[in-house]
């Protein structure tokens, strides 16, 4: 094995050289139908081709009037001179004197600058009255104050929530220019594995990891290839690894990346590629690897289930994110405090699953759960998120601040 790699990395350093290598591998942009874009990452800035709204227009169904005509004291009769209903074709004018019955979303008429909800006047034959106490400019919504023509409504970065597809809608647009997703290539290793379909033999345990990884993955909006069930066998693995570095952009493996007699992952990257860092100073999660073959990126993960999710959190989420070029949400910080006191006896820089709770007092409270052990699915089934303990910190008391990652699907 060469020895020209970094190793037992700071999870920041890792998280550094990662999202480094995703820099030179940012994925090529491809227009997508609004309808399917759910999720992806914007691949340029949105210039808002016109306004939005595109012409001012009633906020509320009443009467569009002159404000300065409004009376200041008693009532005052307007002459109804037609109306406007949302769609119309067209809009009479608003002379002095006069008003307009409009409905909400329908352009204002020309000489109008005002609306006076309908439930406010008394209408009486051509003639509505309208009292004292209305304010002039109320209830109309001028064109382009959400969006002006000419500025940026959504940077490239951004990832399209469907509050972010209305705006490309509202702004014309029916297709959105977003990253290709990357093509992932998901392998689960071990002898001892099989399908949760089939009976357990001497020292078998079901394949969990082939679903908390492919779910992971489909939470970031990819649908990785059919998962690989692979033998803890060299050539096996071997060929399996360099075809996906072929046609793959990531490939994901579990297991067989420790210093078993059986782990092979590590000589076989080296061999076929390059590894950028093997051993993360983290618990659970310490033995994986980051590589790479042919064109794909490598990230090996431990086999143990919870390491498995917890470094997929930790460094291949901020990794799928980055070739998309966003800045993701792996990397958005979010603070609670211990609700007991923590001690860590280790140097590694560890993820507590924990469970949160927003109390009344407006503040997150973070709470480990009893099982911390890194093959005790139970902890992160059970969890909302991850406590993140820097190496540095050994003894927390209740109430410390912590850095938390939430689980996906949480918020
Ligand atoms: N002498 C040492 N032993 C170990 C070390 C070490 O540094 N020196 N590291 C330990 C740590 S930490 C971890 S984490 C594991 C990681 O081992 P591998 O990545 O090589 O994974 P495996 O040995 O293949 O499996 C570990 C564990 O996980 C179970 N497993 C594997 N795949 C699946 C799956 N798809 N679904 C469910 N469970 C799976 C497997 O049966 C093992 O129990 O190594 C430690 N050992
Ligand atoms: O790092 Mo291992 O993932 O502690 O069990």
């Amino acid at each position: 094995m060469p020895a020209e790699f970094a190793t037992r990395l700071s999870v920041a350093d890792a998280r550094l050289r990662v999202l480094e290598l995703c820099a030179t591998r940012r994925l090529p942009a491809e227009a997508v139908a609004l309808e399917s874009a759910l999720g992806r990452v914007l691949a340029e800035d949105l210039i808002a081709p016109h306004d939005q709204p595109p012409f001012a227009n009633s906020a509320m169904d009443g009467f569009a009037l002159r404000g300065e005509e409004l009376p200041r004291t008693g009532e005052r009769a307007f002459r109804l001179v037609g109306q406007v209903l949302a769609g119309a074709a067209s809009a009479p004018d608003c002379g002095e004197g006069e008003c307009v019955r409009i409905t909400t979303g329908a352009p204002l008429p020309r000489g109008a600058d005002t609306v006076v909800i309908k439930e406010n006047v008394r209408v009486e034959g051509e003639a509505v009255f309208v009292s004292a106490g209305e304010s002039a400019h109320a209830n109309v919504r001028p064109a382009g104050e959400d969006y002006r023509a000419g500025e940026i409504a959504l940077r490239a970065g951004e990832r399209l929530t469907p509050a972010r597809l209305g705006v490309l809608a509202s702004l014309g647009q029916s297709q959105a220019n977003v990253a290709r997703l990357p093509r992932v290539g998901l392998f689960v290793t071990g002898d001892e594995l099989v399908p949760p379909s089939q009976a357990l033999g001497f020292g078998q345990i079901h394949d969990s990891n082939r679903y908390s990884l492919g779910a992971l993955l489909r939470q970031c909006g990819i649908e990785p290839e059919p998962v690989a069930h692979l033998r803890d066998d060299p050539a096996a693995l071997r060929e399996a690894l360099r075809a996906a570095g072929e046609r793959c952009d990531v490939v994901v493996s579990s297991g067989g990346v420790s210093a078993g007699e059986a782990d092979f992952l590590p000589n076989l990257v080296a061999e076929l590629g390059k590894v950028h860092f093997w051993k993360v100073r983290m618990k659970p999660g310490m033995p994986m690897l980051c590589g790479e073959v042919g064109r794909a990126l490598v990230f090996a993960l431990p086999g143990n289930p919870v390491s498995t999710i917890a470094t997929f959190l930790a460094l291949v989420h901020p990794a799928l994110t980055a070739l998309q070029g966003s800045p993701g949400t792996a990397q958005r910080t979010w603070r609670a405090r211990l609700a007991e006191p923590l001690a860590k006896k280790h140097e590694r820089a560890e993820f507590l699953r924990a469970s949160l709770q927003s109390r009344d007092d407006g503040g997150l409270w973070a709470k480990p759960l009893r099982k911390q052990g890194s093959g005790m699915l139970r902890g992160v089934a059970e969890a909302d998120a991850l406590i993140f303990v820097p190496e540095e910190a050994h003894e927390l008391d209740a109430g410390a601040v912590v850095e938390v990652l939430p689980l996906p699907g949480l918020f």
